[in-house]
């Protein structure tokens, strides 16, 4: 039922232009490995605020299939958590994806700027709770979104939290990305083997495992993401990515020896419920 409400609800979104010249730029937001992301306004729809993502065609690492997709896969989903596109179109040799503007930008940025030791556990708890819902949904939808991070959790002015950032997201239904285990019926036995996400929220099986992984690998970086949330960085953090993926997969990794000593301190100072 909740399915076929998620149905009717997309059919009813609204349609935003597919010519660049109904939005006016107003700001660069910020600049990502292969696109930029602007503040504008939507001038044909009363001016309203939106992010216009613009991916360099000839700069991105994935190709335009797999944009389209990632696209697609974002206008397809519909959860009050995760962060949907309006539309999408090509200007020259640039994708815009045009997304709902989240004014108070990334949980990573907000640590960054006012928090550098974490967040209070109440807001932890409230983040984590509307992140788990986003998570929920798309692994019901057989996506995984393999790079869960507090920078690709964007909140908006009434303090609404939406699951972004869904360029290496996959779905386990999709046959060219994966691999089968044994039994063809059972999609929980699909699993992935490509490396993707970010290294030191990434689960020890998507960096090696002769066996794949799957749904399993979201739910580990959520809970890297829920220490970087209460310590303001992810564990192992102190090393370079390239360590932090060695001692993952060697098993020398304990999350009580994983900060160096300055944060040792901040960590020890810090009290959480039992439930956290
Ligand atoms: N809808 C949005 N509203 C407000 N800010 C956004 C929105 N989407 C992205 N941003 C911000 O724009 C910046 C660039 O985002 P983008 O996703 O392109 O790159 P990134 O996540 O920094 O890096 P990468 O290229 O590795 O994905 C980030 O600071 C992000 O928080």
């Amino acid at each position: 039922m909740a399915h076929l409400q998620d149905q009717i609800s997309k059919f009813q979104r609204v349609q935003y232009p597919l010519d660049s010249n109904a939005y006016k730029i107003l700001d660069e937001i910020g600049v990502g490995v292969s696109a930029t992301v602007y503040k504008a306004i939507c001038v044909p729809m009363n001016s309203t605020l939106v992010a216009i993502k613009c991916i360099d065609l000839d700069r991105s690492r994935s190709d335009l299939d797999s944009l389209r997709r990632e696209a697609k896969t974002m206008s397809l989903l519909s959860h009050p958590n995760i962060l949907e596109s309006h539309c999408s179109f090509t200007v020259d040799r640039h994708l815009w994806m045009v997304m709902p503007f989240m004014s108070a930008g990334s949980l990573q940025s907000i640590i960054s700027s006012s928090f550098p030791d974490g967040l209070p556990e109440p807001c932890i708890a409230v983040v984590l709770k509307e992140t788990l819902n986003a998570l929920s949904y798309l692994h019901d939808q057989g996506h995984l979104h393999r790079d869960v991070k507090a920078g690709n959790i964007l909140i908006d002015s009434n303090g609404k939290v939406k699951l972004a950032d869904f360029g290496v997201s996959a779905s386990i239904y999709e046959l060219n990305t994966l691999e089968r285990s044994s039994s063809l019926s059972s999609s929980s036995r699909m699993r992935l083997t490509d490396l993707a996400g970010t290294p030191y929220w990434m689960a020890p099986e998507v960096i090696h495992s002769h066996t794949g992984y799957s749904l399993k690998a979201d739910i580990w970086s959520f809970g890297i993401t829920a220490l970087e949330l209460a310590h303001g960085r992810p564990p192992l953090s102190h090393l370079p990515p390239s360590k932090s993926l060695i001692m993952k997969i060697t098993k020398r990794f304990r999350f009580s020896d994983c900060h160096d000593e300055n944060h040792k301190k901040n960590r020890r100072n810090k009290k959480f419920s039992k439930a956290f």
